[in-house]
C-alpha cells in the first residue's frame, strides 16, 4: 500500500503543481531545470489584503450597481490578462490582484471573499477536468457558476478548501474529508448564489437581504411575473437545483462532483509528483549545493531523492522540489557502482566520513503487478465458490454445476401464455379431456365426495403439427394454476444420472406448488420401450431417467394434486409401463383434422388476415383443397397465403393466393428453368391425359380437379391430381381400389397405346399399385386365395417372414393378379377412350395446365354425381366470381410419395395420392 498512500498524499501537491502551471504562460511551463523562473508562494495571495468587511453593512445599490459594471469590465480585461501573463513577480501580481478585488469588492455578497486570479484558475482548471465528462448544457451552467463566482466571490470555508489544496498537506483521509467539505460548502455556496438568480438578473434584495428569500415577502402578481421572467429558477432554487431545456440539474452536485471528479482523477492519475533525472543532474543540482538530506535505494535500482526542503525553497523557490512529497529518482546500473560514485563524488567534496549522506535500501511491491500476478488464482476461486453456492442452492439434488435441476419452464397463466382453448380449433374431445383435468385440479372436492381418484396424467399422440403442444399450452393458459412445460430431450445429458436427477428435482417442484400440472412434450426421447436386447449398453441413462419417471408417477398420493400431461406422435413405442392406468391413465388422440376441423382451423388463423372474401365459402374451399392437412400445415398455408399477397402489393388475401400457398406448401416450386425436349413433353402430356381420362371416367375413381406439365418440385414433369368425391374418405371399398389401381396405371397405358416404346415416367405409380395390390392380399383380406389373414409390414422387414414358402409365393402371384386385373381395366378403358386421351394431350401441349372446367369443356361432364363437400365448392360458380382453378398438386419426395399429401390409401383410406410422371433419377 505503502506507494499508494505516497501517491494520494501527493495529490494536493501535484494539483497545485498543475494549476499552477496553467496560470504561467506555456513558455515559462517548459522551462526546464534548473527553475530559472520565480515561483509564487502560496501566501502571496490578493485576497489576504483586502478585508471581507462587515456583512451586515448596507449598501448603496448604484455603487453596488457600478461596481458590478466595473466588475464585469475587469472580469474581461482580466481573462485577457491571464492569457497573455508571462512570469511575475510574486509582490506585483498580489497587488495587481489586490487591486482587482477592491475594484469588484462592491458586488462582492457579504461575508463572502473574492477569490483572486490563481484561485479562480484552480478551480477553473478543476472543473475543466470534468467538463470532458459533462454535456454541453451542463458545461453552459457550470459557465455561469463560474461566472456568478467571480462576481459575488465565496464563502470563506470555500477559500480554505483551496488553501489546503494549495497547501499540498493532502493524504488519503485528509482528501476525503476536504471532498465531504466541499461537498458543503460548494452547496451552500450555490445555494445562496442560486438564490440571487444564477441566470444574470440582479439581485437586488439578495445584497440587502441575503438571508431572505425573493418571493418570501412579495407575494401576488408581481411576485409571479418576476418569477415568469426569472424562468421559474426559483422555485428549483430552493432546493438547489434547476432545469436546463431537457436536463435536470441539481447544482450542488454538479459542482461537487466536478470537484469529487477532480480529486479521485488526481488521485489515480497523479501525473509528475515525481520526476526521474540522471545521476549527474542529482549531482550538479542538488549533492554539489548540499541539498540532500538522505537517499533512498529502492529494490536495488532506483534511487529516491530526499531533499532539504527549507534549502530547496531558497535555492529554488520555483521548484516544484519544495513541496514535500515531490521526489526526484534516478536510475542506477548497480548498487555498487552507485555506491562508489557517491562515495567519490563526497570525498572530492570534502564532507567527512561521519556526515556523509545516509543511503537507505528498501524493497517496494508493486502492487498493480502483485495483484495481476494474483489474478488468476483470484478468479479460480472465486468461480469455485460460485460453483460451490449454486450447487448448494439446488438443495444438494441438482448435482455439480446445477446440471441436475430440472430445465422445466413454469408458466404463469396471467402473463406468459396467450393461448386460450378459443384458439385450439377441431379438437373438440380432446379440449374436453383436459377441461375435465383443470376442474380436477380446481375442485378436487367434487369428485373425491363421489370415492373418485383424480387421474394422474393424460397422454396427448398424434401425427406432427395436430396441435398437441397447442392444446397444452391453452391448459396454462386457462387453467389457472401453475403449469410446468419440459420437453423430453431435456432430460438427456451426456452424464450419467443427471436425467433421473433433473425427474426428480422437477417432481419435488411441481410438488410445492401443488396443485399444478407438468407438461412433458415429446415424451418419446425418454419413454421408449425397456428392451431386453440392449446390446449396446448406451440407453441405461435413458431407461433410468423412464424409471425414475415411473417412480415419481407413482410416488405421489391421490392427494396430491399434480397432474402430468405428455405428447408423443410415437405412441406405439412407449413403455407399457408409462401407459398403464395409475400413469397416464388418459390417452388422448389427436388426428389429423376433418373436413369440419379444417374449416375450423382455417376460420381460427383466419382471423389475423385482411381478405376480402367471403370468409364461410374461402374456409369451406379451402379446406376441401387441403385433405390429410395438419393444424400446423394450415397455419402455415394461411401465412404463406398473406406473404405471397405482400410480395404482390395486394390489398388484401385473395382466394388466389391462398391456392398458391397451398400447392406451395405441398409442392414446392414450380421448376420453369427444367426444359423438356418436344418429345419428352409430348410423352408427360399423353401420361397425364392418361390419368386423367381414367379418374373422368372410372366410377368409383377420385374427380379429377388439375392436371399439368409444368414441371415442378423434385423431379416431377407432370401430374394429375384428384380430391376423393365425398370429402374426406374412411373406408375403402374393393371397387374403389380396383379403379384407383386403374387409374394410376394409366399413364403407363396411355404410353403403350401412343407410342412405339415406354419410358421410366412410370416408376412411381408402379411402386402404389404394387403398394395397394400388397395391401389389398396381405392386410385387407380382399384374396380369396390367401383368405383372412393379415401379414403386417414390420413383420415383413424382419429377418424371417411370419408365412411360408408357399404363402409367400401366393401372395406373389395374388398381387401380381391384381395388377394385372387393374392393367386390363386401364387398357379397356383408354382404348375405348384414345380419342380422348389424344384431345386431352394436345389441350395440355397448348395450355400446360388443364382445370376440372377444362375437362368438362372438352370431354362434357362427368358421367357420374359429384356429391357432398367437393360438389359443393367446386361444382359451380362460388360467390362473387369465376370458380378459380383448384390448387395444383403436391410435388413427390425422393420416394415417390408426396411429402405432405393425404396419405395413400394402403395405410388406411383417403384421397388418392397425385399420380406424377417422374424423370429419370
Ligand atoms: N387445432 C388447431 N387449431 C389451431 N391451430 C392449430 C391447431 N393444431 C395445430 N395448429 C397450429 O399448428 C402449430 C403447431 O402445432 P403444435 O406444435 O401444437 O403441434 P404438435 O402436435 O405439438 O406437433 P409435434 O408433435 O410435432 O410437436 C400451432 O402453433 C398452431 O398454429
Amino acid at each position: 500500500m505503502r506507494p499508494f498512500l505516497r501517491r494520494s498524499g501527493n495529490i494536493a501537491r501535484l494539483s497545485q503543481r498543475q494549476i499552477e502551471s496553467s496560470v504561467r504562460n506555456a513558455s515559462a511551463r517548459s522551462l526546464p531545470l534548473p527553475y530559472s523562473r520565480t515561483f509564487v508562494p502560496v501566501g502571496g495571495r490578493g485576497y489576504a489584503s483586502i478585508p471581507p468587511g462587515d456583512p451586515n453593512a448596507p449598501k448603496n445599490s448604484k455603487s453596488q450597481k457600478d461596481g458590478q459594471v466595473a466588475g464585469e469590465k475587469k472580469e474581461s480585461e482580466d481573462a485577457e490578462k491571464s492569457a497573455k501573463e508571462t512570469s511575475q513577480d510574486d509582490t506585483v501580481k498580489s497587488e495587481e490582484v489586490g487591486a482587482d478585488d477592491a475594484a469588484d469588492d462592491s458586488s462582492l455578497r457579504p461575508g463572502w471573499v473574492k477569490l483572486n486570479q490563481k484561485e479562480e484558475k484552480i478551480i477553473e482548471t478543476m472543473l475543466e477536468r470534468s467538463k470532458a465528462r459533462l454535456s454541453e448544457e451542463q458545461t453552459e451552467e457550470f459557465e455561469k457558476i463560474l461566472t456568478q463566482i467571480r462576481r459575488k466571490g465565496v464563502p470563506p470555508e470555500a477559500r480554505e478548501i483551496l488553501d489546503h489544496f494549495q497547501s499540498g498537506k493532502l493524504d488519503i483521509l485528509s482528501s476525503v474529508k476536504l471532498m465531504g467539505h466541499a461537498i458543503k460548502v460548494v452547496n451552500q455556496a450555490i445555494k445562496e448564489v442560486a438564490e440571487e438568480d444564477v441566470y444574470g438578473t440582479p439581485g437586488p434584495k439578495a445584497t440587502e437581504e441575503p438571508r431572505q428569500k425573493s418571493g418570501a415577502h412579495n407575494p401576488g402578481p408581481q411576485s409571479k411575473n418576476e418569477r415568469k421572467s426569472q424562468g421559474d429558477g426559483k422555485g428549483e432554487d430552493q432546493k438547489g437545483g434547476w432545469s436546463t431545456g431537457a436536463i435536470k440539474l441539481d447544482a450542488t452536485s454538479f459542482i461537487a462532483s466536478a470537484f469529487v471528479t477532480y480529486l479521485t482523477w488526481n488521485m489515480f492519475m497523479p501525473g509528475e509528483n515525481s520526476k526521474d533525472i540522471t545521476f549527474q543532474e542529482f549531482r550538479t543540482t542538488f549533492l554539489d549545493k548540499g541539498l540532500v538530506e538522505k537517499i533512498v535505494v529502492m529494490n536495488g535500482a532506483r534511487a529516491k531523492v530526499f531533499l532539504h526542503r527549507e534549502a530547496v525553497s531558497s535555492v529554488y523557490p520555483d521548484s516544484p522540489a519544495v513541496h514535500p512529497n515531490f521526489f526526484y529518482y534516478f536510475n542506477l546500473g548497480s548498487v555498487e557502482a552507485f555506491e562508489r560514485k557517491m562515495e567519490d563524488a563526497q570525498k572530492e567534496m570534502g564532507i567527512p566520513s561521519s556526515e556523509r549522506i545516509p543511503v537507505g535500501y528498501q524493497e517496494d511491491i508493486a502492487w498493480a503487478s502483485a495483484l495481476l500476478s494474483f489474478a488468476p488464482m483470484l478468479i479460480i476461486t472465486g468461480g469455485l465458490i460460485y460453483l460451490t453456492r449454486q450447487t448448494s442452492r439446488g438443495g444438494g439434488q441438482s448435482g455439480i454445476f446445477g446440471m441436475g435441476r430440472s430445465r422445466a419452464k413454469r408458466f404463469n397463466h396471467e402473463t406468459e401464455i396467450k393461448v386460450k382453448f378459443a384458439d385450439v380449433a377441431g379438437m373438440d374431445e380432446a379440449k374436453q379431456e383436459i377441461m375435465e383435468f383443470v376442474s380436477f385440479l380446481k375442485e378436487p372436492g367434487i369428485y373425491q365426495k363421489l370415492g373418485a381418484k383424480i387421474p394422474r396424467g393424460a397422454i396427448l399422440s398424434g401425427p406432427p403439427g395436430t396441435g398437441k403442444t397447442l392444446i397444452a399450452k391453452a391448459t396454462a393458459g386457462e387453467s389457472g394454476v401453475p403449469f410446468f412445460s419440459v420437453s423430453g430431450s431435456e432430460f438427456v445429458e451426456m452424464f450419467v444420472g443427471v436425467g433421473p436427477s433433473r425427474v426428480r428435482d422437477l417432481f419435488a417442484t411441481a410438488r410445492k406448488n401443488t396443485p399444478c400440472i407438468i407438461f412433458i412434450d415429446e415424451i418419446d426421447a425418454i419413454g421408449r420401450a425397456r428392451s431386453s436386447k440392449n446390446f449396446s449398453g448406451g440407453n441405461d441413462e435413458r431407461e433410468s431417467t423412464l424409471n425414475q419417471i415411473l417412480t415419481e408417477m407413482d410416488g405421489f398420493n391421490t392427494t396430491e394434486q399434480v397432474v402430468v400431461i405428455a405428447g408423443t406422435n410415437r405412441i406405439d413405442v412407449l413403455d407399457k409401463a408409462l401407459l398403464r392406468p395409475g400413469r397416464f391413465d388418459r390417452h388422448i388422440t389427436i388426428d389429423k383434422p376433418t373436413m369440419d376441423g379444417r374449416k375450423q382451423i382455417f376460420e381460427v388463423h383466419l382471423k389475423k388476415i385482411v381478405t376480402k372474401e367471403d370468409m364461410e365459402h374461402l374456409k369451406g374451399r379451402l379446406a376441401s383443397l387441403t385433405p390429410g392437412f395438419s393444424g400446423a400445415d394450415i397455419a402455415n398455408c394461411v401465412n404463406e397465403a398473406a406473404l405471397i399477397a405482400a410480395r404482390e402489393k395486394a390489398n388484401s388475401v385473395a382466394l388466389i393466393h391462398f391456392e398458391k400457398a397451398i400447392e406451395r406448401v405441398i409442392g414446392g416450386l414450380e421448376r420453369k428453368s427444367l426444359l423438356l425436349s418436344p418429345e419428352e413433353k409430348r410423352t408427360v402430356a399423353y401420361h397425364e391425359a392418361g390419368h386423367a381420362i381414367c379418374g373422368w371416367y372410372f366410377k368409383y375413381a377420385d374427380p379429377l380437379l388439375k392436371v399439368s406439365i409444368i414441371p415442378r418440385g423434385q423431379g416431377a414433369l407432370g401430374y394429375a391430381q384428384y380430391l376423393p368425391a365425398n370429402g374426406d374418405t374412411y373406408l375403402m371399398n374393393a371397387h374403389q381400389l380396383m379403379d384407383r389401381m386403374a387409374m394410376t396405371l394409366g399413364g403407363r397405358v396411355s404410353e403403350e397405346l401412343h407410342f412405339d416404346t415406354v419410358t421410366s415416367g412410370a416408376s412411381d405409380d408402379f411402386k402404389k399399385v404394387t403398394q395397394m395390390a400388397t395391401a389389398m392380399v396381405t392386410r385387407f383380406g380382399m384374396s380369396r386365395k390367401i383368405g383372412y389373414l393379415s401379414f403386417d409390414d414390420d413383420q415383413q422387414q424382419s429377418f424371417t417372414k411370419p408365412f411360408s414358402e408357399e404363402t409367400a409365393k401366393n401372395i406373389d402371384s395374388e398381387v401380381r393378379r391384381i395388377v394385372e386385373e387393374a392393367y386390363t381395366q386401364c387398357k379397356d378403358m383408354l382404348t375405348e377412350k384414345k380419342n380422348e386421351v389424344g384431345l386431352i394431350a394436345e389441350e395440355l401441349l397448348k395450355k400446360e395446365v388443364l382445370t376440372r372446367d377444362d375437362l368438362i369443356r372438352i370431354l362434357g361432364p362427368r358421367p357420374f354425381d359429384d356429391k357432398g363437400e367437393f360438389h359443393k365448392y367446386f361444382g359451380g360458380t362460388p360467390p362473387g366470381g369465376d370458380l378459380p382453378g383448384p390448387p395444383e398438386p403436391p410435388s413427390p419426395t425422393d420416394d415417390g410419395t408426396s411429402p405432405r399429401a393425404p396419405p395413400p390409401p394402403i395405410g388406411g383410406p383417403g384421397p388418392a395420392a397425385p399420380a406424377i410422371f417422374k424423370r429419370i433419377e
